[in-house]
């Protein structure tokens, strides 16, 4: 990784901001564009900028969103990643409901994990067995995991399938996750991370001291792809002293 792989902003809502401007500008490029969503606190705010900025977009009609990992529950439950978003943006701006494809968290888990593998082959290109997404937006844990792949579970970045079964290492929550080498095989992967509370972690990450190399987001880093992260100036207060 290096420093200028890192977009800093004053804060959360400016990271939100920048990278939101940023995804905009980039499905407007292509043809179709699909794109994995996280859960957590910084993509809140970026879905409320969106809706409020880019409500009459061109780019809704050919944008395709899907889930980098979801919590194993029903789409109405306050814990679905799904809800969230829906709440946040799809029930404020004009995206066509078939470009949503969404994990169904109500389902049998490891039956899920299979047949989401199997849908997102179907969309988008593959490249040795692997969908290729044009981007993967993941959010970093205070315990260095990125979309459900936690320190634990750390084998699933190796994983030799699409989506795998995880479970929360203390509530014990059952998710369905992307695995490590389709994150890995995105045209881009743009981390999102704001707050003090990320911020020994990007710094043992960035400079691979520490625990790093326990933490599933040291390890994403696109074979054929950009990696970008956009972070507020408290997640990286001391990183680049
Ligand atoms: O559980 C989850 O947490 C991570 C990080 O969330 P944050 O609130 O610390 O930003 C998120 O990327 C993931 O999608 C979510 O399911």
């Amino acid at each position: 990784m290096t420093k200028d792989q890192f977009i800093i902003s004053k804060d959360a809502q400016a990271t939100a901001e920048a990278f939101g401007d940023y995804l905009m500008a980039e499905a407007a490029k292509k043809e179709q564009f699909h794109v994995a969503l996280s859960g957590g606190s910084t993509p809140k705010i970026l879905f409320d900028y969106l809706a409020e900025n880019y409500a009459d977009a061109a780019q809704w009609q050919k944008m395709h969103f899907y889930w980098g990992d979801e919590r194993m529950v029903p789409p109405t439950d306050g814990d679905s990643n799904y809800k969230m978003t829906k709440d946040r943006l799809f029930d404020k701006v004009p995206v066509p409901a078939e470009n949503i494809h969404r994990i169904l968290g109500e389902e049998d888990p490891a039956d899920e994990a299979v047949r989401y593998g199997s849908l997102l082959t179907q969309q988008m290109n593959v490249v040795n067995g692997l969908p290729v997404f044009d981007m993967v937006i993941l959010g970093m844990g205070g315990d260095g995991h990125t979309a459900s792949i936690f320190p634990h579970e750390i084998e699933l970045l190796q994983s030799s399938n699409v989506c795998d079964v995880a479970t929360h290492p203390e509530s014990g929550q059952i998710r369905v996750t992307l695995s490590g080498p389709v994150i890995n095989a995105a045209s881009e992967v743009v981390f999102l991370v704001t707050g003090s509370g990320k911020q020994e972690k990007i710094d043992e990450i960035y400079h691979q001291k520490g625990g790093w190399e326990s933490y599933p987001a040291s390890f994403i880093k696109p074979t054929d792809g950009k990696l970008q992260w956009y972070v507020d100036e408290a997640a990286v207060a001391e990183v680049f002293k």
